[in-house]
């Protein structure tokens, strides 16, 4: 990784008990490490990605355009398989090397695509770190978890043993692992999930990242315990201002966590804003299908067929004009051009050519006001 080193991490409880620091929930977040001037941290534009799987080529990610301000947390939301998790590791360089990419992913001005593996290995883990769902298939479960933090700490500093040792206790309470001394000697599996989830998050946090994607970072877990990772999360971005991209097909995980969302279908963005502005007026069918979705306390969770019939399209053989077409009950022959992704109010993009409630002009197909 490169070696500049702008920002000190701060020591678990340490630096905030002596002042140096203000702890998150105090509101005092620390500034945002800037990307390169006048650029967000991430930059993708018209980003595609594709497989080929028995014969067919299958269509992951399609046209995909996003941009990601430092220091901010970002929630890409979709249903399964709308290309969420692809993209990002496309971010990470982790496709493998039979995907076809094209577009363009710029991380601090610097083109990721086509960039060679050795520097793509000197990001990864370092300003570009990734949790994923499964910690228990993560972690090695024949090495103590001090052991493999001190690993992923030597591996991105030049710190000898006994200072890589106390860089990854302190990891350990920074990430609020409780009994931090203790567990540090512990394997795996006498850890509860979250604890686990938490040492993942200290191992990424190692190569101190500029940006942290979490994917599906929370969903094996009870919904306490997602609470309290998310709320790490937050504390961590705010802490240390890092960049946070989580992927979730938890609308209501974003709305409660996330600045920015940007909505997935189909291997595309089709609606994006700040938060507030896209729950206060959501303007794309399928992201209002999605918020009809979230369970409600007092009932089941139930799914987004239960109010959009239809399955999400083969992405090998997509629909002509816009993906979500042929579920949409707004539908009509102008939606046979696929509609581009398009800034229509401040900050707040769709793509969408019969957007819900957003003024005259924009009727649905039986011409009523929606
Ligand atoms: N290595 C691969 N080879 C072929 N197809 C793949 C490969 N990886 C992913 N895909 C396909 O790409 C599409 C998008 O997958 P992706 O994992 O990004 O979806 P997702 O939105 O993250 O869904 P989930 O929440 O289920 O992970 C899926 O149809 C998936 O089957």
């Amino acid at each position: 990784m490169s070696g500049e080193r702008t920002v000190a991490y701060p020591a678990g409880d340490t630096l905030v008990s002596e002042g140096v620091i203000a702890p998150a929930r105090a509101g005092r977040p620390a500034p945002a490490r800037a990307g390169a001037a006048g650029e967000p941290l991430v930059v993708v534009e018209g980003l595609r990605v594709q497989f080929t799987r028995g014969g067919r080529k299958v269509n992951a990610v399609n046209g995909l355009s996003y941009r990601l301000e430092p220091g901010t947390m970002m929630a890409i939301i979709g249903e399964s398989g709308s290309g969420k998790s692809v993209s990002s590791r496309a971010l990470m360089g982790l496709l493998p090397p039979t995907a076809k990419i094209s577009g363009s992913i710029r991380f601090d001005g610097r083109e990721l695509i086509g960039l060679p593996e050795k520097d793509m290995r000197e990001l990864r883990g370092g300003d570009i770190a990734m949790v994923f769902q499964d910690p228990a298939r993560s972690l090695n479960p024949t090495m103590k978890i001090g052991a493999q933090i001190t690993e992923a700490v030597r591996l991105h500093s030049d710190l000898d043993k006994r200072g890589a040792h106390a860089r990854a206790v302190e990891l350990l309470k920074l990430v609020r692992l409780p009994a931090a001394e203790r567990r540090f000697h512990e394997y795996p599996h006498q850890l509860s999930g979250g604890m686990r989830q938490r040492v993942m998050i200290a191992i990424a946090l190692a190569g101190e990242p500029r940006l942290l994607i979490a994917d599906e970072a929370t969903t094996a877990l009870d919904v306490t315990t997602q609470a309290q990772i998310m709320e790490l999360l937050v504390e961590l971005q705010q802490r240390l201002g890092m960049a946070v991209i989580m992927i979730s097909h938890d609308l209501g995980l974003a709305a409660s966590y996330a600045q920015h969302v940007v909505v997935m279908y189909a291997g595309r963005a089709v609606e994006q804003a700040p938060t507030q502005t896209l729950f206060a007026n959501v303007r794309m069918p399928y992201t209002h299908a999605l918020l009809g979705a979230i369970p409600a306390l007092d009932r089941e969770p139930h799914s987004l067929f239960d109010v959009t019939p239809g399955q999400p399209p083969d992405l090998s053989a997509l629909p002509k004009g816009c993906p979500f077409r042929p579920r949409c009950q707004y539908a009509t022959d102008t939606c046979l051009q696929a509609p581009p992704l398009t800034e229509h109010e401040p900050e707040h993009l769709w793509a969408c050519w019969h957007p819900v409630g957003a003024g005259a002009g924009h009727n649905s197909a039986n011409g009523e006001q929606r």
